[in-house]
């Protein structure tokens, strides 16, 4: 499977190709939307999330509500884009230009990206560096969370810590529901109202928040992935992809930083057998990844993001033009994106997963997919 998306944070639209999935998985909008729709909430987002309401067009791979095994063409609107039509025209004059964007944001795309593309209006960094991009990946991701849906293959994202706050009380399952109606995406209203004051402290005060998401799968089958070859490793390919969203700046599996200072008989997992459900493992200190591949247990992925780069207090930069000291720019920007970026990195990883699924299984349609699953599992089971 491959994909790639298109689109400017003001232009019209997003564009998302999704090739290689197989036929006959049952979708629609309404296995979409509700994602973007995810993606767009939590507790301290900016007034963009006001204006834009993300859906998705199905404009090809798509009929009688299940896949042809063509491409797939995801395209969502840029509502904002009215706003922004004489700014954002292709055809527009060149320089002096409207809104142009010369006071480089430290901890943006701004400056480097300025440099590298010899751009010296900086919104043609921001347009794609921007986070917007990321309503494309998700709706890509959320086709691939339906096919591991199919295959019995279930995530979650949560909020573990955002600013100083942290939630210390271990997931369930059970949390699902609390979670999604959460603004801040956990299940731990206490640690969610410490939150929110924090949040609206930053946001008097002029500055943002980051954090650390948590994403889970369980139901994986055995062996996704490889040990035999640097590039089919699944925490290389989870990590890559981890990283790959906007501000994510550490990744691990499991706790891989407390491990590092426990000794290994408190970190490995013991091995048991058991006649009624085979291999097992009473803990999980390998996160479900051991040698690049799956091994049955819950997948576990710890991000680290970022505050957000914009500050309504600037720090101190240069005018790329004129080249004198100046404040960084202010565009109207999130106070804390932390429980939105949850719900892209479940949409990522899914990808990586739905991925990694196909390599072993291959399979055109979907039923062919489930079979060569199941017997997979049998094996497993057996083994
Ligand atoms: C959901 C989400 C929303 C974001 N919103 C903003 C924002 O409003 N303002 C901003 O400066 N950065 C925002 N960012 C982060 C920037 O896009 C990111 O820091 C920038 O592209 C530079 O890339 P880097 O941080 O990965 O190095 C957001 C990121 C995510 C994931
Ligand atoms: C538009 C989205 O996020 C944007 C990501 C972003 C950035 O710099 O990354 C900057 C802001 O853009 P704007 O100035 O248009 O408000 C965010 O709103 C989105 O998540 O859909």
């Amino acid at each position: 499977m491959r994909y790639l998306t298109a689109g400017e944070s003001h232009g019209p639209r997003l564009t998302a190709i999704v090739e290689g999935l197989p036929s006959q998985l049952p979708l629609g909008k309404a296995d979409i939307d509700p994602w973007l729709r995810k993606r767009q909430g939590g507790y301290g987002r900016g007034r963009r999330m006001v204006i834009e309401t993300d859906e998705v067009q199905l404009m090809s791979g798509v009929r009688g509500g299940v896949t042809t095994g063509a491409p797939l063409t995801l395209d969502i609107e840029n509502r904002d884009h009215r706003n922004w039509t004489e700014i954002m025209d292709p055809a527009a004059g060149n320089w002096p230009r409207k809104k142009a964007l010369t006071d480089a944001r430290p901890g943006h795309a701004d400056l480097t990206g300025g440099i590298k593309y010899r751009h010296k209006d900086l919104r043609d960094v921001l347009e794609r560096a921007s986070a917007r991009e990321t309503a494309a990946r998700v709706a890509v991701g959320s086709v691939a969370l339906k096919l591991l849906s199919e295959l019995g293959i279930e995530g979650a994202n949560f909020v573990r810590q955002l600013a100083s706050v942290q939630v210390n009380s271990p997931f369930s399952w059970d949390h699902l529901e609390a979670i999604e109606n959460s603004d801040l995406r956990t299940w731990d209203e206490d640690a969610a109202a410490q939150m929110r004051e924090l949040i609206d402290q930053a946001k008097v005060g002029g500055d943002t928040l980051g954090g650390i998401l948590e994403v889970r799968f369980r139901g994986l089958p055995v062996g996704l992935g490889s040990f035999a070859h640097w590039d089919r490793k699944l925490d290389g390919r989870i990590a890559g992809a981890v990283m790959s969203v906007q501000a994510m700046k550490g990744v691990e599996i499991g706790r891989a930083f407390e491990n590092a200072a426990r000794p290994g008989s408190g970190v490995h997992d013991a091995l048991y057998l058991d006649a009624e459900r085979g291999y097992r493992r009473e803990t999980n200190g390998a996160g479900g990844l051991e040698g690049g591949m799956t091994n049955g247990e819950e997948l576990i992925v710890r991000v680290a993001m970022k505050p957000i780069a914009t500050l309504m207090k600037p720090l101190p930069t240069v005018n790329v033009v004129t080249h004198e000291a100046s404040d960084a720019a202010r565009e109207r920007s999130d106070t804390t994106a932390v429980p939105a970026a949850g719900v892209i990195l479940q949409c990522v990883i899914g990808w990586v997963l739905a991925e990694a699924v196909l390599e072993k299984f291959g399979g055109d349609t979907l039923p062919e997919l489930q079979e060569r699953v199941a017997a997979a599992r049998a094996y497993a089971a057996e083994y």
